[in-house]
């Protein structure tokens, strides 16, 4: 399937997407026609009554441009993670399409585990919660980063240590820390060297998963400041899961709301943090201004 090519504007952010998503599902257990049925938020399930499957995410839809930040929100369970999941081509979806815009108008989810391999070497960078899902613990915080510099062709050790020290320094990691492991340092600093990792080859898709859950409230607020300037500096397509709106907040300017696997509602942030219309998001909302 072709899909037309995005329109580029002047400058660092153009009004094309990067990324275009298209009826995203994914079904946990037998995917048949039944299976959707009363699941969804209106029945208050994402399981399946008919068949026992897990409906985690379904029929979801957006595009995000390079410069932009898109928030997903949502509680524990609401299929925020396996959106994310299908993306980075950690899992294959049931249905829908994605595609890259530099990668073509190929639909992401057709391609095979190792083309989907590829793309996450400099087209899409994943940032996780848990530091150890990106990051080799064992290894040198130099060596994490020359990781995917080396996988995208890099041979000169003298250029690949020179940008390694560039994205330490942007992240605000000491340099004299470059060569002890990773596993040496705080949780905070983990999360620094596994933004400078995922940077690294300059991707134009980052997606960005709790980036922040699990960090002290201060190391958190430290983390997020740099994630933003990062993110308006950089002109990189974002896609930001939490189940804090405080985080999607402070990172989009767009968000999409799920609840039991369905996007309940989808708007600019600030207006939906104003004025939320569906009750859940307005429960969220209310959650995050305590
Ligand atoms: N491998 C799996 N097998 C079966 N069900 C799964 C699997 N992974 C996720 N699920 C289910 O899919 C639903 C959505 O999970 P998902 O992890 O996307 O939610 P989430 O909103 O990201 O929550 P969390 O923040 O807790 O990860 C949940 O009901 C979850 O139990």
């Amino acid at each position: 399937m072709n899909v037309a090519a995005p329109m580029r504007t002047t400058g660092r952010r153009v009004t094309g997407w990067a990324l275009k998503v298209a009826g995203l599902g994914r079904i946990y257990g037998d995917p048949g026609p039944g299976s959707l049925a009363g699941t969804g938020p209106g029945a208050g399930t994402s399981v399946s009554p008919l068949t026992g499957a897990v409906v985690a995410a379904w029929d979801v839809s957006f595009d995000v441009s390079p410069g932009e930040a898109l928030g997903v929100v949502g509680e524990s369970g609401s299929g925020k993670s396996t959106v994310m999941r299908c993306l980075a081509g950690d899992e294959r979806p049931t249905g829908g399409s994605a595609y890259l815009r530099e990668a073509g108008d190929g639909d992401l989810f057709a391609l095979d585990d190792g083309e989907r391999r590829r793309l996450r070497i400099d087209k899409i960078a994943v940032v996780y919660q848990d530091p150890a899902a990106g990051l080799n613990l064992g290894v040198s915080a130099g060596g994490n980063i020359a990781e995917p510099l080396i996988a995208a062709g890099g041979r000169h050790f003298g250029r690949i240590r020179d940008r390694a020290a560039e994205l330490l320094e942007r992240v605000e990691v000491p340099l004299d820390r470059m060569d002890d492991p990773v596993r040496t340092f705080s949780g905070g600093m983990r999360q620094r060297v596994q933004i400078a990792k995922a940077l690294a080859n300059r991707p134009p898709v980052l997606l960005l998963d709790e980036p922040t859950t699990g960090l002290d409230a201060s190391v958190a607020a430290g983390v997020l400041d740099l994630l933003r300037g990062l993110l308006e500096e950089l002109g990189v397509a974002a896609v930001v899961v939490s189940h804090d709106f405080t985080v999607i907040e402070m990172l989009t300017r767009r968000v999409l709301v799920m609840q039991h696997g369905r996007v309940v509602e989808s708007g600019l942030t600030d207006q939906l943090l104003e004025d939320p219309q569906h009750p859940y998001s307005q429960r969220l909302v209310a959650a995050a201004r305590g």
